[in-house]
């Protein structure tokens, strides 16, 4: 297990613990009426009000640092101290309540005993998350009782122990679920981490079976895909829709000559050409070898031949390398979709008239003349 995960699922669970111990706290007023209640016509009422008073103003600040803790979501190392200070507060508070009730009568030190071992108890599930601070509170309890108990004369050794044996049983019973919560969190983040990697690893699988990856254009498969979507349409009439079909002239010279790995370099030049000279939304594909396509949604044979012949002066103009020079040029042939086309047979037409470009000599843009007029 990493020890970052272990951090990082003890960060989480001090954190789960941060957020319920407000809430833990906003019930001490209940358990004091409770006390009220239990020992009204038993117990001197002043001396009770007068401990609920001193609670009140002293546990105040540390309730009020409780809620702020939890607004923020609390951070391990920062607020440890924190933790443990608001919690031995709230536990010795608890403890003094002896002060007032033991030694009056056998019945209220059995319910006082009573009271103090579920007060334990029922914070025992709030702290789970954070076992560390537990622990502190029960001592800050225990001590509480004892301390009140001796110094008001009346230590019952019966009530201190049971009440450590108590604590003591409590803490085995808590601790191994404290554990299995920790081993939960600990699956949970291992489980995130997996389900991250897994994403990204499809997203980079996704993209690696959408592109070529010498050029990093979209591949012959995308190109058929979107194709495909162009050429069908959503619904209605179908789209205007051309096709550049482009070859680089005598490109087996280059590998021939220069050797293929520069072959490869004037690729990746010629995909960049092509790319600069398009508008968003112009899609560009390696169809295969040194033969690429491009898709001009959206426009007229007039302006498909405008792209391609600036297309075709660019890579004349600009070699495509200069260390070592390759200067070949580009023969383009254009076509747009009719309504009877597929993709296949629009780009049979569109390879045809590139076909021609090649035979009429190189280094020139056709166009198909069945491609006039626009379908729409
Ligand atoms: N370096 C490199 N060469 C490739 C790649 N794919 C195809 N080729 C080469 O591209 C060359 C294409 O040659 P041809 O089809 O004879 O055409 P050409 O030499 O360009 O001549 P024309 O098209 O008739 O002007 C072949 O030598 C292929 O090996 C590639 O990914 N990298």
């Amino acid at each position: 297990m990493p020890p970052d995960d272990r951090a990082l699922a003890q960060q989480q669970g001090f954190a789960q613990f941060i957020d319920a111990l407000p809430r833990h706290l906003n019930n001490a007023p209940l358990g004091w009426l409770l006390v009220l209640g239990l020992s009204w016509n038993q117990v001197a009422t002043p001396p009770v009000l007068v401990w609920m008073g001193s609670a009140l103003a002293v546990g105040l600040p540390f309730w009020w640092q409780a809620h702020r803790l939890a607004r923020r979501g609390g951070l391990l190392r920062q607020d440890e101290r924190w933790a443990h200070a608001i919690t031995v507060v709230d536990a010795g508070l608890w403890g003094l309540s002896a002060w007032v009730l033991a030694g009056q009568s056998p019945v209220i030190d059995a319910w006082m005993i009573t009271l103090v071992c579920g007060l334990a108890t029922l914070s025992g599930v709030v702290y789970l998350p954070f076992l560390k601070a537990f622990y502190s509170y029960l001592g800050a309890l225990w001590l509480g009782v004892a301390s009140s108990t001796i110094l008001r004369g009346t230590p019952d050794a019966r009530l201190l122990i049971g009440a450590a044996l108590f604590f003591v049983l409590l803490v085995l019973a808590l601790r191994p679920v404290a554990r299995r919560l920790e081993e939960g969190r600990l699956h949970e983040i291992a489980h995130d981490r997996l389900a991250e990697r897994l994403q990204a690893s499809l997203v980079q699988k996704e993209h690696e079976a959408a592109t070529d990856g010498l050029t990093g254009l979209l591949n012959r498969r995308s190109l058929d895909h979107l194709l495909a979507q162009q050429v069908r349409g959503v619904e209605g009439p179908p789209r205007r829709l051309a096709v550049l079909m482009l070859d680089i002239d005598h490109f087996k010279r280059v590998n021939d000559t220069l050797g293929h790995p520069v072959g490869d370099r004037t690729l990746q030049a010629f995909a960049q050409r092509i790319q600069q000279q398009l508008r968003t939304g112009d899609l560009c594909a390696r169809y295969g070898g040194e033969e690429f396509a491009v898709l001009l949604p959206g426009a007229t044979l007039a302006v498909a031949c405008e792209v391609a012949e600036r297309l075709r002066q660019s890579v004349q103009a600009t070699p495509l390398l200069s260390d070592p020079l390759v200067d070949n040029t580009v023969s383009i042939g254009v076509s747009t979709a009719l309504e009877s086309d597929t993709p296949q047979s629009l780009l049979k037409r569109a390879d045809e008239a590139l076909y021609r470009a090649k035979s009429d000599g190189r280094n020139r843009v056709c166009s198909d003349p069945a491609a006039a007029p626009p379908v729409a």
